[in-house]
């Protein structure tokens, strides 16, 4: 810039009055885009929402007949984000072309004046030359300057809405610090993982975290209170986060004996997924609390918790890779022999089916497992908790989907995954429950029977009414 200035001063105030102009070009950009260039970002990730919720539950769509709304739904996102990207390059090619001009009606009233000048002898042609060249640099430099600013607009949309959900939830210590402390022993080299935590700038929050993994259990000894002591739900009062209102589980009282079944049962809405959610901890009770050989779970940490416990659901979630690496999946962390995988397969009644597969063990299982039947993902499911080895197993509603071979073949397995095991098995088919250790009828936020099958049909309570009431159906 000096240079410049050295080399004309004549020139020099038209060469500010370009800056000037082009820079309040880029004001102007600038402000007039940051609205187009949101509902630019938020069109486009609205279209990837509903792409992603449509195939996450696509067994869903398909029960409900739902693909037209689905459709429908995706191309008015579509035809959205075309009107807004058409908005955005309406936008930009007007803020183009004005910047444009402005640069070039500048250069024309400089060749004019500088031209003016080498012909009355003020300046030389070498000069003018080299001025209207730095200019020319300049000029694009501040027009590259104009388009990245342009790109973080798009940027900066993106990362509103990104901190906007995550300001909405509050950080989960148990989960988010425990996860930090697994992380950090397995970093080694592993770029990947470093960069989640290389950049905390929050030392306060750091002392923090220090303190609470300080006074958390030690991760052995959660495995040997799992393995060896009763776990008990005291007083436990919950609310879902989302209707804190509504009390869910009221003063609810259970004891699950260690190494023995428990089975839930109770009316629909009665709140039994919700004593499995607590019970893995993706809630902490909002009053009471849930202890295993008297300690209270909010002493170990998440990650450590999820190591005891292995949940088996009605729909269980495969990942589209092979069958072996969804099975290999009960240890993630750990290099699994096939071996083993074998093993666990045969344990749960897959290995038959898998290897009849084109490729075996290699094969590969879909989006959410798509490509096999609900058994043979049930049956993959308990070979993935088989090879977990959780002290603690939670079955929900493992067997209800399912066709008689099927359920016959998923029973076995599972029986072979319950034994020795602390167990909660929640089924709405009755029949399935009836030799669990004990029974316990949840109604109303509170455990209002309790007992094996025969003592509560011998109490002729709400038990009863639910075998009397299934019996007939089945009749
Ligand atoms: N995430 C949630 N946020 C708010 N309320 C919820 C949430 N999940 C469940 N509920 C409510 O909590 C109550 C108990 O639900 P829960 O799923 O525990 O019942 P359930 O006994 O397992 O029922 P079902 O046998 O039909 O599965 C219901 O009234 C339900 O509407």
């Amino acid at each position: 810039m000096s240079l410049l200035f050295v080399l004309a001063p004549q020139l020099a105030p038209i060469l500010g009055v370009l800056m000037l102009a082009v820079s309040s070009l880029v004001a102007v950009y600038k402000r007039s885009t940051v609205k187009v260039f949101k509902a630019y970002g938020l069109t486009q990730a609205s279209i990837a929402d509903c792409v992603t919720e449509t195939f996450s539950a696509i067994r869903t769509v398909r029960s409900f007949g739902g693909e037209k709304r689905q459709m429908l739904t995706f191309g008015n996102q579509v035809l959205e984000f075309e009107k807004s990207g058409i908005k955005l390059g309406v936008f930009k090619s007007i803020n183009e072309s004005i910047t444009r001009v402005a640069v070039y009606v500048s250069l024309l009233a400089l060749y004019i004046l500088g031209g003016n000048k080498v012909k009355a002898g003020e300046l030389s042609v070498g000069t003018v030359a080299s001025f209207i060249g730095y200019t020319f640099t300049l000029t694009f430099a501040v027009q590259g300057l104009v388009n990245t600013i342009g790109d973080l607009r798009g940027a900066f949309a993106a990362t509103e809405r990104i901190n906007s959900i995550l300001s909405g939830s509050e950080i989960d210590q148990a989960l988010a610090y425990g996860l930090e402390k697994d992380i950090k022993q397995g970093l080694g080299t592993n770029n990947n993982l470093k960069m989640f935590f290389n950049n905390d700038p929050n030392d306060k929050m750091r002392s923090q975290n220090t303190r609470y993994m300080s006074s958390l259990t030690a991760a052995s000894s959660v495995r040997s209170l799992a393995s060896s002591g009763d776990i008990c739900l005291e007083d436990v009062h919950f609310s879902y986060p989302l209707r804190p209102d509504v009390e869910i589980l009221d003063g609810l009282n259970l004891t699950l004996k260690c190494g023995t079944v428990t089975a839930l049962v109770g009316s629909s809405g009665a709140g039994k997924s919700t004593i499995v959610q607590l019970l893995a901890r993706f809630y902490e009770p909002t009053q009471g609390r849930i202890t295993v050989a008297g300690e209270d779970l909010r002493t170990f940490d998440k990650s450590e918790w999820a190591r005891v416990v292995s949940i088996v659901n009605q729909e269980p979630v495969l990942f589209s890779v092979s069958v072996g690496e969804n099975i290999a999946y009960g240890l993630p962390d750990e290099h699994v022999s096939k071996d083993d995988i074998i093993a666990a397969a045969k344990a749960a009644n897959a290995h038959d089916f898998i290897i009849s597969l084109p490729e075996g063990y290699d094969t590969l299982v879909g989006e959410r497992g798509g490509l096999l039947s609900g058994g043979q993902r049930q049956r993959v499911a308990i070979a993935r908790a088989l090879l977990k080895n959780a002290p603690i197993l939670i079955l929900d509603e493992a067997t209800s989907a399912l066709d008689t071979v099927s359920e016959r073949l998923v029973q076995d397995a599972l029986n072979r995954l319950m034994k020795g095991r602390t167990t909660l098995v929640i089924a709405h088919r009755l029949s399935t429950v009836q030799n669990a250790d004990q029974i316990a009828l949840c109604s109303e936020g509170k455990i209002a029977e309790l007992g094996t099958h025969a003592e509560l049909l011998e109490q002729k309570g709400d038990y009863a009414s639910l075998v009397c009431t299934q019996r007939l159906a089945f009749e």
